[in-house]
């Protein structure tokens, strides 16, 4: 199993390009199901879970094309098995987001639950509930959500759903199903999260009707069909945000191409008021810090405000940052689990529930740990990079999920990381 060697104390210094985000491309390829045309959605991230949606839609019958410049070609007008299978599902969650998109057009899909994950329980109740208010028939069965439309209906209908909490990928769910369902669909509560308007976009693109994407009100005119299109893929704020918390943490002055400041605004304020100095710049973001930065407390929450996923990653900072802070979990229950990991390398952190209270030491000191899931492993590869000796961190499938060559990013700018075996 691969592993990260880290050998810390090294500032960063340079550029790095941000990828297209993980979580704009997972939702963009199921998006190809909607249509029997072509897609090419471009800027397509080199991770595993996007070779994971890959293999699901070929397992599908969906033609698949794919260049090392990250553009991925998509034919889903040969797709005949509209089902997700419990083994691709239970390596990444994503693949329910094959749910609305299959049932939409072809009036049926099977697709395995996700179940839970490290990071807590995750139910997928509210896509249920949305597709049920638009007459979808789903059962429930041996672990699959077997899903079709009433007895002589040839398309979902239109319907207002407001889902019982905030729901990043419930909403693009919906926004899918909408796009082909009869009528009028309007979604309250949506997500806001920018992966949504981009999806949304690249939906416009392909002919659906749709206004209000971010913003908390969706609303969606459906139509009979939709066309294939072209699509370039939106930066990923929150692989932006990590190599933003890692020279925040290691000191330098890094330049990340392409990176979109206007999508993190609460990361950025809260590193500013931390003593890093964030600009956005012609074409991206750059980042310089020098010495120990001032802890900030935070809480998670739904966009705009600071994401779940940036959490650990910012934890990693406030772990040698000057002070005390308080870091507040809101959207998963069981997001903590870097913690005991950061303390093997000599953090003082302790949790109580959806609480963590972080004193902030002057070094770290280079240890064995094991990332847990993907934003964990993040963060300690930031906590690596700042302490002294070698760390090795293990596990990092996690990592390669979704990060883009994270080791030969941050070897680009200078720290002394390796993948070993
Ligand atoms: C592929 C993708 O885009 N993943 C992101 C997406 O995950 P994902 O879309 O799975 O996360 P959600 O926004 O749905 O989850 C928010 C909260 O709602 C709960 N919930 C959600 C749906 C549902 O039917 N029932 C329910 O109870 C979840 O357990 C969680 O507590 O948004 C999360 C929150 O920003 C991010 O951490 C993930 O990186
Ligand atoms: C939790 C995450 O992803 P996923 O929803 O794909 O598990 C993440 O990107 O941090």
């Amino acid at each position: 199993m691969d592993k990260l060697l880290i050998r810390g104390g090294r500032q960063l210094h340079g550029e790095v390009r941000i990828s297209g985000a993980k979580n704009a491309a997972l939702p963009e390829l199921c998006a190809a199901l909607l249509t029997a045309e072509a897609v090419t959605l471009q800027n397509v991230p080199r991770l595993q879970d996007v070779a994971t949606m890959l293999t699901l839609v070929r397992n599908m019958g969906v033609g698949v094309e794919r260049d090392d410049h990250g553009t991925v070609r998509l034919d889903a007008s040969t797709l005949t098995s509209p089902e997700a299978p419990y083994e691709l599902v239970k390596t990444m969650r994503a693949s329910v987001l094959a749910l609305g998109p299959l049932l939409a057009r072809f009036g049926e899909a099977t697709v395995s639950l996700p179940g839970g994950c490290a990071i807590g329980s995750r139910p997928v109740d509210q896509h249920i509930k949305g597709l049920t208010a638009m007459g979808a028939e789903i059962l429930v069965e041996h672990g699959y959500m077997i899903a079709r439309l009433p007895k002589g209906w040839k398309r979902l209908r239109g319907a207002r759903i407001a889902t019982d909490m905030v729901t990043v990928t419930g909403t693009e769910n919906l926004l899918m199903a909408a796009t082909l369902a009869e009528g009028e669909t309007i979604l309250e509560n949506a997500a806001q999260e920018p992966e949504i308007p981009d999806l949304a976009e690249m939906l416009i693109s392909m002919g659906a009707q749709i206004e209000g994407h971010g913003s908390s009100r969706i609303r969606i005119q459906g139509v009979d069909k939709l066309h294939g299109c072209t699509h370039q893929v939106v930066a990923d704020r929150i692989e932006a945000g990590t190599f933003l918390c890692a020279v925040a943490a290691a000191g330098g002055d890094v330049l990340l191409r392409h990176g979109r400041a206007d999508h993190l605004d609460a990361v950025i304020d809260k590193l500013r008021e931390a003593g890093a100095q964030v600009q956005a710049v012609d074409g991206g973001i750059r980042v310089q810090a020098q010495g120990r930065l001032k802890a900030q407390s935070f809480r998670t929450t739904e966009y705009p405000g600071f994401p779940t996923d940036m959490q650990a990653q910012f934890m990693a900072l406030n772990v040698i940052a000057e002070g005390t802070s308080t870091v507040t979990e809101t959207i998963f229950e069981n997001r903590f689990m870097h913690v005991n990991e950061m303390l093997r390398l000599g953090a003082k952190i302790q949790t109580d529930g959806k609480v963590a209270v972080i004193e902030g030491v002057d070094k770290l000191s280079g240890a064995t740990v094991m990332a847990t899931d993907l934003r964990a492993s993040a963060s300690l590869v930031i906590a690596g990079l700042v302490a002294e000796g070698e760390t090795l961190v293990d596990r990092i499938y996690h990592l390669d999920r979704g990060y883009d060559q994270m080791e030969a990013k941050l070897r680009g700018i200078g720290a002394e990381i390796e993948r070993v075996k």
